[in-house]
């Protein structure tokens, strides 16, 4: 099957400023995407160029093989096949749930309209509410019926930007694994603009960081955190820090002492920093390598620890939620680096 989604090396100028620069990237279909990254990097403008709202300055976009942005092409957003969910996308008031889902549809016969609308409510789980008015749902089912409008037309490829974004933090997760099922099973592909990581990580195939307009790395989300291949990604995703080190004869001199790794095999001597996640750092009291916790903060299930090395560099270390350590308490710990992702301090940090 051919790619559904190729952008490549697409730039957007907006008001003469350079918002999305040289971007590629690719979806197979039935993949669900997802772009992170900070405020104003340039996420909305990419999906508002993807639906053909705003033309392309340079590069080109095709959806299915078929070049639909380009310096000279602009096919008309009604003619991509391409379905919106968008923060501020509310559903019409004056319609009930079963005529907002119809919305995009109703120029299909009236039986094949019925049908679908059913089958859409049983998949976001509301069967039973086709007569009900936007005011009388939650605001979960709200966006629920936001994606069942959407989706009823059976686009090619979905866009969602933030579209869980007004919900609180369980409400979200939940709606993230909903939305993951709902597009899976349909075969839509789509692409997911977030600030939530973990939102990122429940829904996405494949996942990237963009950073003022560039994007610096697109993979699975599990490469995406254990082998980032940017400082500014190791850095944005998840926790963890960054520390200096000397790699000297494919040794990792650093606050740990000497490290020795398989990645290190093909490195020349180099300063270093290197990242550290808490999942690397083993508390053990029978070790000999000591820090002391300076931060603890509850979690819930975990407790994040804070601790401070022999040079006072910082790490962060999870311990289980009941026995918590006490800050100022000496304890052991032990490295073990699953992959060791280290970066040329000497390299600027974004490509050019
Ligand atoms: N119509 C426009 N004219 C000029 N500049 C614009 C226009 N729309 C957006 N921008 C600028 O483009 C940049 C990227 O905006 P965009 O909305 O794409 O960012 P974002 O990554 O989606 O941010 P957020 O996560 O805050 O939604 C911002 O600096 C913004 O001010």
């Amino acid at each position: 099957m051919s790619t559904l989604l190729k952008i490549d090396a697409v730039s957007i100028q907006l008001s003469g400023d350079l918002i999305v620069d040289r971007l590629s990237l690719s979806l197979e279909p039935g993949d669900i995407g997802c772009l992170l990254g900070p405020s104003g990097c340039g996420k909305t403008t990419l999906l508002r160029a993807i639906a053909g709202f705003i033309p392309v300055s340079s590069g080109q976009v095709e959806l299915h093989g078929k070049t639909v942005s380009s310096g000279r092409v602009q096919i008309p957003t009604e003619q991509r096949q391409v379905g919106m969910m968008f923060q501020d996308f509310s559903l019409f008031p004056h319609l009930t749930v079963a005529d907002n889902i119809r919305f995009g549809i109703n120029r299909l016969p009236k039986k094949q309209q019925e049908e679908r609308v059913k089958e859409l409510l049983i998949r976001i789980g509301l069967n039973g509410y086709q007569n009900r008015y936007p005011h009388e749902l939650s605001g979960g089912q709200q966006q629920r019926i936001a994606l069942a409008r959407a989706l009823a037309p059976k686009p090619k490829l979905m866009l969602l930007d933030e579209p869980f974004s007004s919900l609180d933090a369980e409400l979200r997760e939940v709606l993230a694994h909903d939305v993951r099922r709902l597009l899976k099973e349909e075969g839509i592909t789509a692409l997911l603009v977030t600030h939530d990581q973990q939102e990122a990580f429940a829904m996405a195939d494949k996942s990237g960081v963009m950073y003022s307009g560039q994007l610096l790395q697109w993979e699975t989300p599990y490469a995406l955190y254990h082998q980032p291949t940017h400082q500014l990604v190791a850095d944005f995703i998840g926790r963890g820090v960054l520390l200096n080190g000397e790699i000297r004869e494919h040794q990792l001199h650093c606050a740990f002492g000497i490290i020795e790794h398989s990645q290190l095999h093909n490195k020349p001597d180099m300063s270093v920093n290197f990242l550290v996640r808490p999942d690397d750092v083993l508390i053990n009291n029978d070790s000999s390598m000591q820090a002391i916790v300076v931060g603890c903060g509850f979690r819930g299930s975990h407790y994040l620890y804070t601790l401070e090395l022999a040079d006072t560099s910082h790490v962060l270390a999870v311990g289980p939620s009941h026995q918590p350590l006490k800050t100022g308490e000496q304890i052991g710990i032990d490295i073990d680096f699953d992959h060791l992702v280290v970066f040329d301090s000497s390299l600027c940090e974004l490509p050019d």
